[in-house]
């Protein structure tokens, strides 16, 4: 603990020296992000927008630092260093720079670059910029290959012109020798670099996902939910696109292109002007497969989305589509969107084949071409018969590359859409992209205030929420009711900023809830939607998701005050019961509720929002439930939202929506007063509809 301590003093200390304050006291004041280790410090350092690379230590590299660092010891407290001309200084207690005592091994963190409001709209290949330190081998190695690659043609031509035509077979074993030798370091190099090249693009994609998946995570729920998840899930796919790339045919293809100079100078020395064929003849083959690249990419197949999302929905509603007995509409859509889906890819998958097949002949023909120019020259005596067959055989390597590359365009072109859609989505914008440092008062339950809050999910669509405006007491139980669709849920996810309004505002204890740091908030505060979900794992694993350093006893308690004694009791009480088999949850949607609850109140924390927590729960779960809304009264501020009379009639206050607009916010009216005709009364549901 003391170790995370240190580090946490460090990285306060860093951000000062950065100039970055606000920051700075944002972490001094946190105190739920415990423990802070260096997962914490590299969360921190990506949402404060900080550019920033972990290397091995070694004083030589402070050279590269233009800011302070933070030098983490293997064995010692982490430290602020810095370089000051040719030396090596350490921030003191005192904030004093001291010359560095320490010089062993450890890691340090380099800060490239300060947050900026610039957007990077060339990300993706500033994640490959990164990537430098593996060009240096992939370039050697690529040459090594390169250059032995020649052996085998020069040793052919030495074999035709001076054992052959020279009559001197005794030179025989020496070149045999000499071509062994070449092939094996060939050989040897182009393994080394195929592993450097499939190390290189799994770091690559491994980067691409974890910034993809950061980024959806701080992007706003509105956002997201308008996208849409298979967008997410082809966003997700674009790492994978890169990896097959890079470590595939087509990336040694590339890598290979630049190097076919090498066997160009070499037909050049070997036969003067006779370079000038094959240049032309690749002149036209780019030309070539330019165009029938064209002609197969316009048969790219469209469909593939719509076929994808239709065998998404089917899966998702298996059991709607067998119950309603209506198969015959789903068979016959899929079938259709099958067949076209079919037609389009055989359609491609033939331009494909013509594309291959076109390349292939450009190779042949480039040889041919070759060999006829040639054999003029060796008929003149310009050239020997064994610099024309090195020529030939050195056409090849020029031409499969070539080949290699073009073939594999349509990969390159899907690689530069990948790129596109990337860098797109690092300009889209998150809920960290203004400086929200603001931590919540942890301390109490804390007094909100609706503002003439007015939201709406998409431009064209109905207020969900339409001027509403209404306080609530620290410490009050509130009930928020109406018919479906209201807006009930969407007040309780404004309250925590989930969702955000166009027009209005929300307040915590006064201060505009923009100012909070959003995953600060949503730490602190607890929320139940109405439909759970669970994760694959054990109970333990899907309570604890909401407080990860909670221990056993705390979750069973969590699950006993959500009312799902009876839960726990058909799982042997075993906390640590699979809760999911063959990838399939084995609880009931009211069951998946009772966990649901129980995550919520295992944080307890003085803000809880429940949506629906007791819909279609037995009579024991509403009892269990009003007994702990009965124990969180006055030091807690809850908000829920129920159809069911008891719970309501327990609260301190009720709102009533109707279409987005409150109706009555004040105290529970009691049913039995002479005037429960009114209007607001007339709302409220008169007994227990559930249970
Ligand atoms: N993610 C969303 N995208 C688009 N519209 C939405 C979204 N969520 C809710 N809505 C719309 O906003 C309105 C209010 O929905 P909300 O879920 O807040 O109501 P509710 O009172 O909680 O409904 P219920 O009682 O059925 O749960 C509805 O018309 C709903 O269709």
């Amino acid at each position: 603990m003391s170790q995370n301590n240190d580090l946490k003093q460090a990285t306060i200390s860093l951000l000062q020296q950065l100039g970055l304050y606000a920051q700075a006291s944002h972490l001094l004041n946190d105190q739920q992000s415990q423990p802070f280790d260096t997962l914490s410090l590299n969360q921190l350092l990506k949402k404060h927008k900080l550019s920033f690379r972990v290397l091995q230590f070694s004083p030589q590299m402070m050279a590269q630092t233009s800011h302070p660092c933070l030098f983490i010891p293997d064995n010692s407290p982490a430290q602020v260093i810095r370089r000051r001309h040719e030396h090596l200084e350490q921030l003191g207690n005192n904030d004093q720079w001291q010359p560095l005592t320490a010089k062993t091994g450890g890691h340090i963190l380099i800060v490239d670059s300060l947050p900026t409001d610039k957007q990077n709209t060339k990300a993706f290949a500033h994640e490959l910029s990164k990537k430098t330190k593996w060009y240096r081998p992939v370039f050697w190695l690529s040459l090594l290959a390169s250059i032995t690659g020649l052996a085998v043609p020069l040793f052919t031509m030495a074999v035709y012109d001076r054992v052959i035509g020279g009559q001197s077979p005794s030179v025989l074993p020496t070149i045999a020798l000499g071509a062994a030798l070449a092939i094996s370091i060939l050989v040897s190099s182009r393994l080394v670099r195929a592993k450097v090249l499939a190390n290189t693009s799994n770091r690559f994609a491994r980067d691409l996902s974890n910034l993809t998946f950061d980024r959806l995570l701080s992007m706003p729920l509105t956002v997201l939910s308008r996208v849409g998840l298979s967008n997410h899930i082809s966003r997700m796919r674009n790492a994978e696109k890169m990896r097959v790339l890079l470590s595939g045919p087509a990336g040694t293809g590339l890598v290979d292109v630049p190097f076919t100079l090498i066997a160009l100078v070499t037909i050049a020395l070997l036969s003067g002007w006779l370079v000038v064929v094959p240049l032309s003849m690749l002149a036209l083959f780019y030309w070539v497969m330019k165009l029938t690249n064209k002609f197969t990419q316009s048969a790219s197949p469209t469909i593939s989305s719509d076929y994808q999302q239709s065998l998404n929905e089917l899966a998702k509603n298996l059991l709607q589509v067998k119950t309603s007995g209506h198969n015959e509409g789903w068979y016959v859509k899929f079938c259709r969107q099958c067949r076209e889906h079919c037609r389009q890819n055989f359609i491609y998958a033939k331009r494909s084949g013509l594309n291959a097949a076109v390349a292939h002949a450009m190779s042949l023909f480039t040889a041919l071409v070759t060999v006829f120019t040639g054999i003029f020259l060796v008929l003149n005596q310009s050239i020997s018969p064994g610099a024309l067959i090195a020529c030939v055989m050195l056409i090849w390597r020029i031409t499969g590359p070539a080949q290699l590359a073009f073939s594999s365009s349509q990969k390159i072109t899907m690689v530069k859409s990948a790129a596109e859609q990337f860098d797109r989505f690092m300009t889209a914008s998150t809920e960290h992209n203004e400086l929200r440092l603001d931590l919540p008062d942890t301390s109490q339950a804390p007094q909100l205030s609706f503002q003439h809050l007015t939201l709406r999910y998409s431009a064209d669509a109905e207020p969900a929420l339409s001027g509403i405006s209404v306080d609530i007491d620290a410490g009050e139980n509130v009930a928020i009711i109406g018919p479906n669709a209201c807006g009930k849920t969407s007040l309780l996810l404004a309250a925590i900023g989930v969702v955000e309004s166009q027009a209005g505002f929300v307040t915590i204890n006064g201060k505009n809830l923009k100012q909070y740091d959003p995953q600060a908030l949503r730490q602190w505060a607890a929320y139940s939607p109405a439909q759970a979900d669970l994760l694959p794992g054990t109970l333990a694993d899907n309570i604890r998701i909401s407080m990860p350093s909670a221990s056993d006893e705390e979750l069973i308690n969590a699950l006993y005050a959500a009312g799902g004694a009876a839960l726990f009791d058909a799982l042997d009480n075993n906390i640590h019961c699979e809760l999911f088999k063959n990838g399939h949850s084995l609880l009931s949607p009211v069951e998946s509720g009772y966990i649901s609850l129980a995550r919520a109140l295992l944080k307890q924390s003085q803000l809880i929002l429940l949506d629906e927590p007791i819909a279609n729960q037995n009579p024991h779960a509403k009892a269990q439930l009003l007994e702990t809304f009965a124990k969180l009264k006055g030091n807690t501020t809850v908000l829920f939202t129920s159809h069911d009379a008891d719970l309501i009639q327990q609260a301190d206050k009720v709102i009533i929506l109707d279409k987005g607009t409150v109706v009555y916010a004040g105290p529970v009216p009691d049913p039995s007063a002479p005037n429960s005709e009114n209007s607001e009364n007339s709302q409220l549901p008169q007994e227990s509809s559930h249970g």
